[in-house]
C-alpha cells in the first residue's frame, strides 16, 4: 500500500469509528433508560465499553493492600504445633454462622500443618455427592474430605462450564481466596501427596478396597488404582498411582454444624438445548428481590463473583449453615483459562446490589495483587503451584471484569446498590 492509500483507508476506519460509537452510545444510553438490559448480549458489549475506560484505580495497586498483605502472610504461614487434637477441637469451634474460622488466630498455621502432617488411619468411600471422594480419619480422631487430583493443571477442560471432573487444587485456591476476600466461608483445605497403597489402600475398609485395583506388570510392579463409589464412579475411570503409588490430592476440613441445601435461583439446566429462565430474563431478579431476604442475595451475589474469579460455573445448589451461605464444593474451578463464562455474575448484574464490605475489599486487591497475594500465601502448600499463569491471568482479567460490572449497576442505581446487611 502506498502512502495515499494509507490515508485514505485510516480516513474511512475513523469514520467507522465514529459511527460505530455514536450508535453504541445511542444504545447505551437508550438501555439506561430502560433501567436494564435487553439481553447479556447487549450487556456485554456495555461491560466491554466500561472496561475500556476504566478508572486507573483499578489498573493500578490500592496502596491500602499493604495493611493487608502482612497480616495475611502471617496467619496463615504453615508452623509446627504440639497438639493436634487440641487445635482440630478449636477448630471445630470456630464456625459461627457461615464464617468457617475467625479472621485472624494464631491456630491457623497450626492447623493447616495438622492437614499436611498427621497420619491417615482409616479411609472409607464417601458416596455424598457426585464425584468420587473418601473420607479419611486422622490420627484416629478427626474427619476429612478427600479430593483426588483427575487432570495435569494445564489441562484445558472444553465443553460447558460444568464440563469434566472435580479440579483438586482449585479447593485449595478457593480457600486462600475466601480468606483474602474476607469471605471466609469455605472450608480450611490443603494439597497433599498420598500413597495409594499405604495410606489409602492400606487404611481403607472392605469396601474401599473392593472399588482399588491392583495391577501387577510382567516384571511383578503393581500399579493401584482407584475408582471408588459414587455417582460417576466406574471402573474405567481411575485414579492412578505413579511407580511409588503417590497422587495428589486435597484435605477438605469438614464444617462443623447443620447444613442444609438449596436450589440456586440461577441453576443451569445443564442440558444444551434447553434454557433457565434467568438466562433470556434480564429483569429476572425483580421478583427474586419480593421472595428472598436481601441478606440471602448478598450472599448469592458474593458468591458468584467469587465462582466468577475461579470460573465455577456448578452450583446448582448452594449450602447454607445457620441461614447463611457457605462456599462448599469448589472442585468445578479453572477448568478453561481462556473462557470466562459471564452469566455467573449474574446475580450481581441482575440484581445490582452489593455487599459493601465486599466491594471494598475487592478495590484492595487491584492492580495484580488479588492473584499475587493467593500465590504468596499458596507457596507453602504441597500442591504449589496451584494453577498455571494463563488461570492467573483468568482471575486478574475477571476482576477487572467485576469492577466494570460494578460501575455499570453504580451508573443504573448509584450508591444505593450497596448495602450492609
Ligand atoms: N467440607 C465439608 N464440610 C461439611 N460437609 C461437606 C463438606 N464438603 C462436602 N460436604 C457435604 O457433602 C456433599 C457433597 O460434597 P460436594 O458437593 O463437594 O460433592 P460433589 O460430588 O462435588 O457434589 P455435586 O456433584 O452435587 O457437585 C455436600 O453437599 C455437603 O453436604
Ligand atoms: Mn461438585
Amino acid at each position: 500500500m502506498n502512502k495515499r492509500t494509507v490515508i485514505i483507508v485510516g480516513i474511512i476506519a475513523s469514520l467507522l469509528g465514529l459511527v460505530l460509537g455514536a450508535n453504541f452510545y445511542f444504545m447505551y444510553y437508550l438501555n439506561i433508560e430502560e433501567g436494564h438490559l435487553a439481553s447479556v448480549r447487549a450487556l456485554e458489549n456495555m461491560i466491554r465499553h466500561k472496561m475500556r475506560h476504566l478508572h486507573p484505580a483499578y489498573l493500578n495497586r490500592n496502596p491500602r493492600f499493604f495493611m493487608f498483605r502482612n497480616k495475611l502472610l502471617k496467619n496463615y504461614k504453615m508452623a509446627p504445633y504440639e497438639n493436634a487434637s487440641v487445635l482440630w477441637d478449636i477448630a471445630n469451634w470456630w464456625p459461627h454462622e457461615n464464617e468457617i474460622y475467625p479472621l485472624y488466630d494464631s491456630s491457623m498455621g497450626h492447623l493447616l500443618e495438622t492437614l499436611r502432617k498427621e497420619p491417615i488411619t482409616r479411609v472409607s468411600n464417601l458416596a455424598r455427592g457426585t464425584q468420587l471422594k473418601l473420607l479419611t480419619r486422622l490420627s484416629n480422631q478427626q474427619k476429612v474430605i478427600f479430593k483426588p487430583q483427575w487432570y495435569p493443571r494445564d489441562e484445558i477442560i472444553e465443553g460447558a462450564v460444568y464440563s469434566g471432573k472435580d479440579r483438586h487444587t482449585a479447593e485449595v485456591y478457593a480457600f486462600y481466596l475466601g480468606a483474602v476476600l474476607d469471605l471466609r466461608w469455605t472450608p480450611i483445605v490443603v494439597g497433599r501427596v498420598v500413597n495409594l497403597k499405604t495410606e489409602i489402600y492400606a487404611m481403607g475398609d472392605q469396601e474401599l478396597q473392593n472399588t482399588i485395583n491392583i495391577e501387577v506388570d510382567d516384571d511383578g510392579n503393581e500399579t493401584y488404582c482407584l475408582y471408588g463409589k459414587c455417582h460417576y464412579c466406574n471402573e474405567e475411570e481411575t485414579v492412578c498411582g505413579d511407580e511409588k503409588h503417590n497422587i495428589e490430592g486435597v484435605f477438605i476440613y469438614i464444617v462443623p454444624g447443620t447444613l442444609a441445601k438449596r436450589r440456586s435461583p440461577w441453576q443451569r439446566t445443564y442440558k444444551e438445548d434447553r434454557r433457565a429462565p434467568w438466562e433470556d430474563d434480564m429483569t429476572y431478579c425483580k421478583s427474586l428481590k419480593n421472595k428472598m431476604e436481601t441478606i440471602r442475595l448478598l450472599d448469592l451475589i458474593d458468591v458468584a463473583i467469587f465462582d466468577y474469579l475461579i470460573q465455577n460455573g456448578d452450583r446448582h445448589h448452594y449450602e447454607t449453615r445457620e441461614e447463611r451461605v457457605v462456599l462448599i464444593d469448589n472442585g468445578k474451578a479453572f477448568g478453561n483459562p481462556n473462557k470466562d463464562h459471564l452469566d455467573i455474575l449474574a446475580p450481581l448484574y441482575q440484581c445490582c446490589l452489593l455487599r459493601k464490605s465486599t466491594w471494598d475489599r475487592l478495590q484492595v486487591f487491584s492492580g495484580g495483587v488479588l492473584t499475587e497475594i493467593v500465590d504468596r500465601l499458596s507457596k507453602q502448600d504441597a500442591l504449589y503451584p496451584l494453577i498455571t499463569d494463563k488461570h492467573k491471568r483468568g482471575v486478574e482479567r475477571r476482576l477487572l471484569v467485576v469492577y466494570a460490572v460494578v460501575e455499570y449497576c453504580m451508573d443504573l442505581e448509584g450508591d444505593k446498590m450497596f448495602k450492609t446487611l
